[in-house]
């Protein structure tokens, strides 16, 4: 099966229609002041219009309130929730959206554990652990950590780049690669050539 590749982190529309233009399956917005790449609602309302059909939207929630997450379904078209802070199962499937639970990997992460406790997620996204920061670090972690024996869909995020996504997919063999900083010039802001290379070297690997 080809693995997919889910680029995150747009804040500008011309950027996401380039990606989507590339092949890219995914585009990742992301709601969380904290981030270089936060959107305003008014922001991702403009790039999820902009997209053709086929491109799903995912938006990116670090311990939103509800009531955060609920106005942003109700203005954006957001195919998918991604959570990347401590909400439990429960908060997760409480949108009726499909979700994806993102995983910070440490030594003693224990992904049975986690997939059986995330049963219902469209997904795991893998990321490194960093303290003090929830994601798009550009810091990648040891793939031998990941067990071969899955249950759910595992999407491979962390430090991945046009340089090591080839080798990403031959070693792991992940539902998909997940990439932002790999594909940047600056932060927010992505780079043609670099996304270009990285859907391309992908979509060679797989
Ligand atoms: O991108 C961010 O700034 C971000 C901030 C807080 C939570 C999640 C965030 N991004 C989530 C992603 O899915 C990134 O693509 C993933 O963490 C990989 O990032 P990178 O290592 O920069 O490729």
């Amino acid at each position: 099966m080809r693995t997919r590749v889910k680029i995150c982190g747009f804040t500008r529309v011309e950027d996401a229609l380039q990606a989507a233009h590339l092949g890219v399956d995914a585009i990742g917005l992301v709601f969380y002041p904290a981030s270089p790449r936060n959107v305003s609602v008014p922001q991702a309302v403009a790039i999820a219009r902009a997209l053709p059909a086929f491109v799903t939207v995912v938006g990116l929630f670090v311990d939103a309130e509800p009531f955060f997450v609920h106005e942003v379904l109700r203005q954006v078209n957001i195919d998918c929730l991604q959570f990347h802070g401590n909400e439990t199962p429960e908060a997760c499937r409480g949108y009726a959206k499909p979700y994806i639970k993102a995983i910070r990997m440490q030594a003693d992460t224990d992904l049975a554990v986690l997939e059986r406790h995330y049963a219902d997620a469209a997904g795991l996204l893998l990321d490194a652990y960093h303290p003090g920061m929830q994601g798009g670090t550009g810091s990648g972690f040891d793939w031998e950590t990941i067990p071969v024996e899955r249950k759910l869909p595992i999407i491979l995020a962390g430090g991945l780049s046009p340089e090591n996504a080839a080798l990403a997919v031959q070693r792991v063999r992940p539902y998909a690669l997940d990439v932002s900083s790999g594909v940047e010039s600056a932060k927010g802001i992505k780079d043609a050539a670099k996304m270009a290379a990285f859907i391309r070297i992908t979509n060679q690997a797989t």
